[in-house]
């Protein structure tokens, strides 16, 4: 098949990517034009475990492209993604400005009937607004598609290639059979491809992030009420997620949820239902609670310096919101670098991948090191802000012997509390 897919973000080319692999023809096209200058020379934009060989094998094979044409991209292809970003505007909704732009552009320069597929985060009604643009100015037959994308960053190839289900919401047939063969590589597994309509396909992906957040979410409450009580979170979430109703994936209490979805997908779904006059409790509370696990570890640090911050240095390990991937946005890394600097602290980071893209927001108010052992040079306490395998079986003795004082605050609960006690430190987790 030709497929086009547009906008070649880490969506964007994750699924351009994957879809060539699967034997179609596929062209990208980005405004950036940088960013489609370095693909088309064969140099990957987005730092994500697995994707390079088959971005390069693709290229090499000449079945996947890069434009930044809208008009040559889309050219004969049979399905057109929509691979754009929808960030929060102002009240917290997705701004659809970015989709609506293109869908307005595809009406008038579309030569044959396409499926045109939303595969952005999009609130629902957003496939019939598209829809409504492009039909301004079309002159030939489409149908537009809902199929929102359910990869996690750092697992992004195994989770497109091998996808749990696959949610199309159509009610035209003849897009539905389109879809179906697309998609037919990656589901001989027998997971399903479910089909729905349109509006039922835009809200399943709001409730499978907020879900999602909720669950990580009120094992961040249940670990705050374990160090209230003596319990501990590790065992409460072995024993609960046993249950298969209740499953043991995301479970994991920590400094609260980041990246560039939950947070922004939790705020539009809560801003959906302000909208159809339904109050949502349970996703305010949830982005409430998320608020507050930010600031657990500052919270710790100014208790044991009495609120002495000023002058102190604090070593961080890890800045992507999560590892394996070099994505920063809404990491609870960067609410923490802030809130030190504030309070007059000075702070030494380390992260295998990310600090290229948090030189570019934060700049030199920070010390960046070469490796986690550097980042201890005359500083105060250490910080763990990201679960990279490298920071899971550290030489205590090192750390020990660099820091002033013995202080480890552990966002991500890497270390065993009676150990960290043994190697004589003050040692701070989350709900242990
Ligand atoms: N990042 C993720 O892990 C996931 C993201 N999503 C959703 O997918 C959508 C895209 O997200 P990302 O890929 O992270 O965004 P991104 O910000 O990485 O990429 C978007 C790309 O679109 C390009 N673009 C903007 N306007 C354009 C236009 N008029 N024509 C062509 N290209 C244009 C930008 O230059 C950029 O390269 C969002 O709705 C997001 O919520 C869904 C699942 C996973
Ligand atoms: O819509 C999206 O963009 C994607 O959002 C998330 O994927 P992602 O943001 O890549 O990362 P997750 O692995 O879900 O982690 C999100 C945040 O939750 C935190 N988390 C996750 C799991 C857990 O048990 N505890 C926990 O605190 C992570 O540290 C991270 O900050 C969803 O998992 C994907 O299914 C979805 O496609």
């Amino acid at each position: 098949m030709k497929i086009a897919v547009v906008g070649t973000g880490y969506v964007g080319l994750v699924t351009g990517t994957c879809f060539a692999e699967t034997g179609n023809h596929v062209t990208c096209v980005d405004i950036d034009e940088k960013k489609v200058n370095k693909l088309q020379q064969g140099i990957i934009t987005i730092y994500e475990p697995g994707l390079e060989v088959l971005f390069e094998r693709n290229i090499r094979q000449k079945r996947l492209e890069f434009t930044t044409s809208l008009k040559e991209g889309i050219k004969g292809a049979d399905v057109i993604f929509l691979a754009l970003p929808t960030p929060p505007g102002e009240d917290g909704s997705a701004d659809l400005k970015y989709i609506l732009k293109v869908a307005d552009d595809l009406g008038s320069i579309l030569e044959q009937y396409a499926v045109i597929v939303d595969k952005s985060t999009v609130p629902v009604g957003t496939a019939e607004k598209v829809t409504q643009a492009i039909s301004k100015n079309a002159k030939v037959e489409f149908d537009v598609v809902s199929n929102p994308e359910f990869l996690r960053e750092g697992v992004a190839v195994d989770d497109f290639m091998k996808p749990d289900r696959v949610v199309i919401g159509t009610e035209s047939v003849k897009a539905k059979k389109i879809m179906e063969t697309l998609y037919a590589p990656l589901v001989r597994q027998g997971n399903p491809v479910i089909f729905m309509d349109e509006k039922s396909a835009e809200l399943t992906k709001y409730a499978a992030n907020s879900f999602l957040a909720t669950k990580i979410t009120f094992m961040n409450e249940i670990a705050n009420l374990c160090e209230r009580l003596g319990a501990n979170v590790d065992m409460v979430r072995k024993g609960i997620g046993t249950d298969t109703r209740i499953g043991k994936r995301f479970l994991f209490a920590g400094i609260g949820y980041g990246g560039s979805c939950f947070p922004k997908d939790v705020q539009a779904l809560a801003k959906s239902s302000k909208d159809v006059n339904y109050d949502f409790k349970i996703l305010e509370s949830v982005m409430a609670v998320n608020t507050r696990q930010k600031t657990r570890l500052i919270d710790h640090l100014k208790g044991y310096f009495k609120n002495e911050l000023e002058g102190k240095t604090i070593a961080m390990w890890g800045l992507a919101f999560k590892p394996y991937t070099d994505d920063i946005r809404e990491a609870p890394a960067l609410y923490n670098i802030n809130a030190l600097l504030e309070l007059g602290a000075k702070v030494r980071v380390y992260d295998p991948e990310a600090m290229e893209n948090v030189k570019e927001v934060i700049g030199d108010k920070v010390t960046y090191c070469e490796d986690e052992y550097e980042t201890l040079e005359g500083t105060d306490a250490l910080m763990i802000m990201t679960e990279w395998p490298v920071f899971r079986t550290p030489e205590f003795k090192i750390i020990k012997e660099k820091l002033s004082s013995p202080l480890i605050l552990d966002g991500r609960n890497l270390y065993e509390p009676e150990q960290m006690k043994e190697e004589g430190f003050t040692y701070f987790s989350i709900g242990r």
